[in-house]
């Protein structure tokens, strides 16, 4: 039987918080051929393996079905994958590596604002020069449906494998496509994001490939990582709540509008313990305190496993029906 594949990041932006997520999940990746080996691990599960590739590489991959999971930005997978409604299943986003995709031209450019504009000026340029505006990226996908979107067909795309954003000093493009984040390579090269450009807010997700071999080893393998990842996440945006109060019943239907759920069974008298999401931890305490309560305490999680799985059920919908 197949084991499962997992696609991470082996060099670039994604490569050292993808570490840092499995880690937090308690999933130690290994490279037991070394560093230089594109084949690893993780340690404690025999069915799992890890192929570290570039996180470009990673989109096409999934999309291909030679991996299962992959960490990408969502850029890519947009970019990338034809049609990815229909060839990967998005698992969840991983709150990293967040970056914008715009169209961007020069700053002398003061009457271009807006991608309307920019369609002026398209038209205009082709009359005036003879030839279409040229606009340099390797987002050449997302940039044909955007400009498509806006009703924009006079320009040419200009591939641009990097440095893209010195495109127009060097007089290789008029206008850019790239991903930003925090605005200064953009500054730098005196170029200014249109008020409606963006085209796609990007970060990394865990993917899954929906044409890989899902294999019974593989789905196992699947559920096991993401019973981690979903405990994890669901320790992260919960606290512990514990109480003891009078009304046991009237303090559970108090804290419920904060969004708190029981965790254990227990009677009245007992300490009540609540799984409550962070933001309404002030609120719930209040409200104990309200009905009866002398003390609230508040914990810190670090997993919370559940008889269902937020992140593996829909996946397993998916991949079997196909
Ligand atoms: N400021 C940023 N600039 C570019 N990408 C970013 C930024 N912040 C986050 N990312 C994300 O990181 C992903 C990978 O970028 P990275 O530079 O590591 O690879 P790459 O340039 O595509 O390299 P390769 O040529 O090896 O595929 C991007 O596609 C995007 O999802
Ligand atoms: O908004 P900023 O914070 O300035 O980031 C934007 C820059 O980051 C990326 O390049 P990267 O550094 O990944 O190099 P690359 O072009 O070789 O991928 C991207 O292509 C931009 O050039
Ligand atoms: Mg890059």
């Amino acid at each position: 039987m197949s084991k499962l594949i997992i696609a991470i990041p082996s060099k670039g932006r994604l490569q050292e918080n993808t570490h840092d997520f499995f880690a937090r999940a308690g999933l130690q990746v290994t490279q037991p051929g070394g560093a230089r080996n594109y084949r690893g691990a993780i340690k404690g599960m025999k069915d799992v393996e890890i192929a570290f590739l570039s996180a470009s590489e990673i989109a096409r991959e999934l999309a291909a079905g030679t991996v299962h999971f992959g960490i990408t930005g969502l850029d890519l997978v947009h970019e990338s994958i034809a049609d990815p409604a229909g060839s990967v299943h998005i698992v969840t986003p991983l709150g990293f590596g967040g970056a914008d995709v715009v169209t961007a031209v020069p700053k002398a450019w003061i009457d271009v604002e807006s991608m309307a504009d920019l369609g002026d000026v398209a038209s205009d340029f082709r009359n005036r020069h003879g030839r279409r505006l040229r606009v340099a990226t390797k987002y050449v996908n997302l940039t044909r449906s955007f400009f498509a979107a806006y009703g924009i067909a006079d320009y040419r795309i200009v591939e641009s494998a990097g440095a893209t954003e010195g495109a127009p000093a060097a007089g290789t493009a008029e206008l850019i496509v790239d991903i930003t984040s925090t605005g200064s390579t953009l500054h730098a090269n005196n170029l200014k994001i249109l008020s409606d450009g963006v085209m796609l807010r990007s970060q990394a997700h865990l993917v899954a490939s929906l044409s890989a071999d899902w294999s019974e080893t593989a789905l196992a393998g699947a559920r096991a990582i993401l019973d981690q990842v979903a405990a994890e996440e669901a320790a992260r945006i919960h606290k512990l709540v514990r109480a003891k109060v009078p009304d046991r019943k009237a303090a559970l239907e108090a804290a419920a509008e904060e969004g708190v759920s029981e965790l254990f069974e227990g009677v009245a008298g007992e300490v009540l313990t609540l799984l409550c999401p962070k933001a309404g931890v002030a609120a719930c305490a209040r409200k104990l305190i309200a009905l009866g309560a002398s003390r609230v305490t508040v914990e810190t999680l670090d997993y919370v496993f559940g008889d269902e799985n937020p992140l593996f059920a829909p996946l397993a919908v998916k991949v079997t029906a196909a």
